[in-house]
């Protein structure tokens, strides 16, 4: 029998796998007679043997720690790409959101890949291959390679939020908790918006995003806390500046141009509209292997400023029916001029669930019958699509169903539609 367990004991643990978000799954004996409690630990890599300091023991399901040291080094272990979210700095000073940064990158993807076979299997009771690759190089016209992914994994983000503490202290939060750190670098994000970041200067607390477009020009956007506290008691953003927010800017995927809100949704990943776009149309391609009917009704759902409604029209030609469904106005009009060269393209402004609540109460049998030829695709915020939306495409029985998700673990598609997962 072992003696009482508390916070801040520290024991050596192995750690027998990957979980989602990050951490990693060692197994105290914990004087039971099954495999064990399971103790989330991050910094670690399946198969090492790590020191940890218990942080949470309070829950009879799981426990939490910190990894102090690694007594027995797995041979994908690296030194960390962010030097000051290494192990070997104190757990409290490193800065959150790399948490994989200490992985060689071929390791990285396998351990991801492993994510998403267990969310499939245990969650969803899908036993469907998965398959995880980089973000696609991009290509020009002439095949010449114009960007590709750096040796390392770093260098991608054009677009970070830093925070800004009451003592107006500018930097990440530390991992796993709301306090800022200062750093000296970002290796993460571009070269330009590392050198923004790195002469960004306090003022009130609250968020600076900083955006940088294909123009190259990074965008500050402050976002001061709000003055009264929100629900929880939680401080929350006040509106953007709508000067810096609302400006426009230009993104391209190979030589197609999106206009989009600097503050408005893009994807993060320099290379990541360009890799959906690819991926989306080679799911097309696989699950209609006849070709996309343009005169069947198409739909993108959750549709931004239109980035997968282009790559489904640009499978169907000049007349493909398509609507992009989202429920900012701003990103609505910006995808109706960024789809303006498709006659049969459309960019709605509603909720999802709405809007094909209404499909479902008001389409006649001809528009029935041109959505159940047409395809579907997703990509809905990390929360999910939803039990209801994902009912209702079911209900729809469309041709294609193509779901990017962000988090895999969230409401998805049923068996026999097809996944794309961004991870
Ligand atoms: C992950 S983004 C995808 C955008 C687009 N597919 C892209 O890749 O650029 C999700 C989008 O869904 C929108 N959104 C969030 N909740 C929504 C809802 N309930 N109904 C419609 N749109 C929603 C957000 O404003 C955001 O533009």
């Amino acid at each position: 029998m072992l003696g009482a367990v508390e916070s801040g004991d520290i024991l050596d643990l192995d750690i027998t796998g990957v979980a989602h978000g990050g951490v990693f799954v060692a197994r105290h004996p914990d004087g039971g007679s099954g495999p064990g409690r399971v103790v989330f630990v991050p910094d670690a890599i399946p198969g090492e043997r790590v020191r940890v300091r218990l942080t949470d023991v309070g829950k009879a399901s799981f426990w939490r720690a910190e990894a102090v040291e690694v007594r027995d080094a797995s041979p994908h272990r690296r030194p960390h790409v962010w030097r000051q979210a290494d192990i070997s700095v104190a757990p409290s000073e490193r800065p959150g959101g790399a948490d994989f940064g200490h992985i060689a990158l071929g390791h990285q993807r396998e351990l991801k890949r492993e994510v998403m076979r267990d969310a499939l299997q245990r969650i969803g009771r899908l036993d469907l291959p998965t398959t995880i690759e980089g973000p696609l190089p991009v290509q020009d016209q002439d095949g010449s390679v114009s960007a590709e992914e750096s040796a390392d994994g770093t260098r991608w983000r054009t677009r970070i939020s830093l925070h800004v503490d009451a003592d107006g202290a500018v930097g990440p939060f530390a991992a796993r908790s709301h306090r800022v750190i200062p750093v000296a670098d970002h290796p993460l994000a571009t070269e330009a918006i590392e050198r923004a970041a790195l002469r960004a200067s306090g003022g009130s607390p609250g968020r600076i995003d900083l955006v940088q477009p294909a123009d190259g020009h990074v965008r500050a956007i402050a976002r001061p806390e709000a003055s009264r506290p929100g629900r929880g008691g939680r401080r929350t953003a006040a509106p953007a500046d709508p000067r810096t927010a609302l400006d426009v800017v230009e993104e391209r995927v190979g030589a197609r141009r999106f206009r989009v809100d600097a503050g408005g949704f893009w994807q993060v990943h320099r290379l990541a509209a360009w890799t959906l776009t690819r991926a989306v149309t080679d799911a097309l391609h696989a699950a209609l292997p006849e070709g996309l009917d343009p005169e069947a009704q198409h739909l993108d759902l959750y549709g931004g400023v239109g980035l997968l409604a282009a790559a489904v029209a640009d499978l169907g030609g000049p007349a493909t029916r398509i609507v992009s469904v989202e429920s900012d106005p701003r990103a609505t009009e910006h995808a109706g001029e960024n789809l303006a060269e498709w006659v049969g393209a459309r960019a709605e402004t509603s909720r999802v669930d709405r809007y094909l609540r209404t499909l479902h109460e008001t389409a006649s049998a001809g528009e029935r019958a041109r959505l159940s030829r047409g395809a579907i695709v997703l990509d809905p915020p990390r929360s999910g699509a939803g039990g209801d939306v994902v009912e209702a495409i079911a209900g729809i029985a469309p041709a294609a169903v193509v779901y990017v998700a962000c988090d895999p673990r969230r409401p998805g598609p049923r068996p026999g539609h097809l996944l794309r997962a961004r991870l």
